[in-house]
């Protein structure tokens, strides 16, 4: 008999954002507040998220993941507050997520590693065995997928981590540094795949590639110190820049130019 499907597959879309933070603040360790009172909205599309090191993005990410708690403010994910619901199951099912480094085990192959983590993202039993081949097709490695991980290059490893971050056909996508050792071929591939999922979910994708946000991304939101310094499309990040800015390119020139004037410590490297 066919499973009856569930209330959240039949109910229409009630929010406008799929992300929505308002005045959020969000501590790294005990006292640093690396996100500090940040109002972002978005919706599907892919965003590149900028910013110099220690600028807090991976904190933004975290907490967009339900790792973290907001310390303040309100963060709501498909409109629902993170804050007021202490059970998170039910938005980590629509959360697909790339954590800078991520663990698994090294004598799981391929396939069994992300079918474990299919059915830690609770996708219906029936629907693992092809969610799983489909999201390692999606990421170039379907001839590996009975390889052991530990065999893997450490950009296949990357790769693996991709796959098992849209096994579960997230809605909301978070991507910390995807493309860290990527081959050329690889980043020119998946940044065609970033620009596929950012149709059908809300991607945010830190990178220190400005050329991975140019070729890939909808928008670009621009983090310092904290705090978001600029958003808007690549067009208008470069447009902010000129010849006196530093940078290969005409966004890495608006980069620097909105880094300059965003505050005491904006372009400080
Ligand atoms: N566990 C921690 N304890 C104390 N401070 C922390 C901790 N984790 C991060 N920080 C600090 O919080 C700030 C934001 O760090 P975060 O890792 O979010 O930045 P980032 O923009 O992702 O940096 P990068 O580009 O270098 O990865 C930095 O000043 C960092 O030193």
């Amino acid at each position: 008999m066919t499973p009856a499907p569930n209330a959240a597959d039949l109910a229409p879309k009630t929010y406008a954002w799929e992300i929505q933070a308002m005045d959020l603040k969000v501590r790294a360790g005990r006292k640093k507040m690396a996100v500090n009172g940040l109002d972002l909205s978005l919706s599907l599309g892919t965003h590149g998220l900028l910013g110099p090191n220690g600028a807090g993005k991976t904190t933004l990410i975290r907490s967009l993941a339900t790792v973290l708690s907001p310390a303040a403010g309100d963060l709501r994910l498909f409109g629902t507050s993170v804050s007021s619901t202490g059970d998170h199951r039910n938005l980590r099912r629509r959360i697909g997520y790339l954590p800078q480094e991520f663990g698994y085990y090294k004598r799981f192959t391929v396939r069994e590693f992300i079918e474990y983590m299919a059915w830690l993202k609770e996708v219906p039993k029936k629907d693992i065995p092809a969610a799983v081949q489909r999201a390692v097709e999606r990421v170039g490695l379907a001839d590996r997928a009975d390889q052991r991980m530990k065999s893997l290059s450490g950009g296949m490893v990357r790769r693996v981590g991709i796959a098992q971050a849209i096994v579960n056909d997230p809605t909301v996508l978070l991507l910390d540094e995807p493309t860290v050792g990527l081959d050329p071929a690889q980043r020119l591939r998946f940044r065609e795949l970033l620009q596929e999922l950012g149709r059908e979910a809300c991607v945010v994708v830190s990178t220190h590639l400005v050329e991975d946000v140019a070729a890939a991304c909808s928008d670009v939101i621009l983090f310092a110190d904290g705090r978001l310094v600029f958003q808007g499309t690549p067009d208008e990040l470069a447009a902010a820049g000129s010849s006196e800015d530093p940078g290969d390119s005409p966004l890495e020139r608006g980069y620097s130019a909105v880094l300059s004037t965003s505050g005491p410590e904006g372009g400080a490297w």
